[in-house]
């Protein structure tokens, strides 16, 4: 048997996770548990997404994992760093973009590149390079001698991308990358991002509360509610556990208990039909075969004295992940803010 003497990259597999949080509390005055146990790890290399609706506590983990705040208890390593005993280090090794831009918006694109890599450290014909290559990457080779505050939405979060990446850090941390930009800016970002991760070799956490944006971006993503992971995997995996279709039927007026039980009693014992969830006046199924199933279930519901207004067959989405795991509808949980375009793939 040889023995390797290979110095190259370790692969994925026999790389550190890049990040590793463990049971991370954050109480902030008021007694707001924002964060309540929160565990993270991320292989090196790959694409991770935070998913959860408003408040659920993505931004105080990243705060954390940046250095910006301190948990009242737990642990967390970056890029093998400690960040509570050697923040400065973590600080080395990442790069961060905030959901609020962090450019000088009376600079140009070009000003805010340099002077971002001189705040690292970095100087010459090296940094002059490094900003022409990030300027080039992003599209904003024709604007960097603009001041920031003429470029559109897109242009103003791909420059915060290429401000996070001028010193080379092995972690980005991307904090709602996409919010507020249009879908043309969101598409292109997503693409850029793929990029990043695929070309580069980068290790990415990105928050969202776009299920579409994680199920798009993210090898892994975990599905933050309340202060806590509710379940993590790869998004085809959790929406594999979700055996079938998922049918969705609106009712006119919300059941009373005793619809309830007339429910459960007409759709426990149907054929291929498993976790019946009502919430008000929507009812959710989950069937082998969901378009069987939609009338053989409409008939159920007119037993039990319900109105149908309409009804949905769909693959599962995240969403439904997030109901199973989370007991109630992503929209419900947040402000609702929220991109299903394109829906379940
Ligand atoms: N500085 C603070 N002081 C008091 N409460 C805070 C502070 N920062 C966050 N919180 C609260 O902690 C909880 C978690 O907030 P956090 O910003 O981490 O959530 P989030 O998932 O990132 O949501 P968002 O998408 O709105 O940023 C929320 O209830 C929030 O109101």
């Amino acid at each position: 048997m040889s023995m390797s003497t290979s110095t190259s990259t370790p692969s994925r597999a026999t790389r550190a996770p890049a990040v590793e949080a463990r049971g991370l509390v954050k109480t902030y005055p008021g007694e707001v548990t924002a964060l309540n146990g929160m565990d993270v790890t991320v292989e090196a290399g790959t694409v991770f997404g935070l998913l959860g609706p408003n408040g659920a506590g993505k931004s105080t983990t990243v705060k954390i994992l940046t250095t910006l705040a301190r948990p009242d208890s737990g642990s967390a390593t970056v890029a093998g760093h400690d960040v509570l005993r050697h923040p400065d280090r973590v600080r080395r090794a990442i790069g961060v973009v905030a959901q609020n831009s962090g450019a000088d918006p009376v600079a140009t694109g070009r000003e805010n590149l340099r002077l971002q890599g001189r705040l690292h450290g970095m100087k010459g014909t090296g940094l002059d390079r490094r900003v022409d290559e990030l300027l080039e990457r992003f599209t904003l080779t024709e604007a960097a001698r603009r001041p920031v505050k003429g470029y559109s939405g897109g242009m103003r979060r791909r420059l915060d991308v290429a401000l996070g990446l001028v010193h080379r850090p092995e972690v980005l941390f991307l904090d709602e990358p996409t919010t507020g930009l249009d879908p043309e800016a969101r598409t292109a970002m997503w693409d850029e991002i793929g990029r990043l991760a695929g070309e580069d070799g980068l290790t990415i956490l990105l928050t969202t509360h776009y299920l579409e944006e994680a199920d798009r971006l993210a090898e892994r993503v975990a599905i933050v509610d309340r202060g806590r992971v509710v379940v993590s995997g790869t998004p085809d995996a959790l929406k594999g556990e979700l055996r079938g279709d998922a049918v969705h039927v609106e009712l006119r007026t919300a059941l009373g208990e005793a619809g309830r039980t007339l429910l459960d009693g007409a759709l426990g014992g149907l054929p291929g039909v498993h976790e019946v969830l009502c919430e008000g006046r929507r009812v959710s199924v989950r069937a082998d075969d969901g378009a069987a199933a939609v009338p053989v279930l409409l008939g159920a519901l007119e037993r039990a004295g319900a109105a149908v207004a309409t009804a949905t067959v769909a693959r599962p989405s995240l969403d439904d992940v997030y109901l199973r795991y989370a007991g109630r509808r992503y929209a419900e949980a947040g402000t609702g803010s929220l991109a299903l375009a394109g829906g379940a793939r």
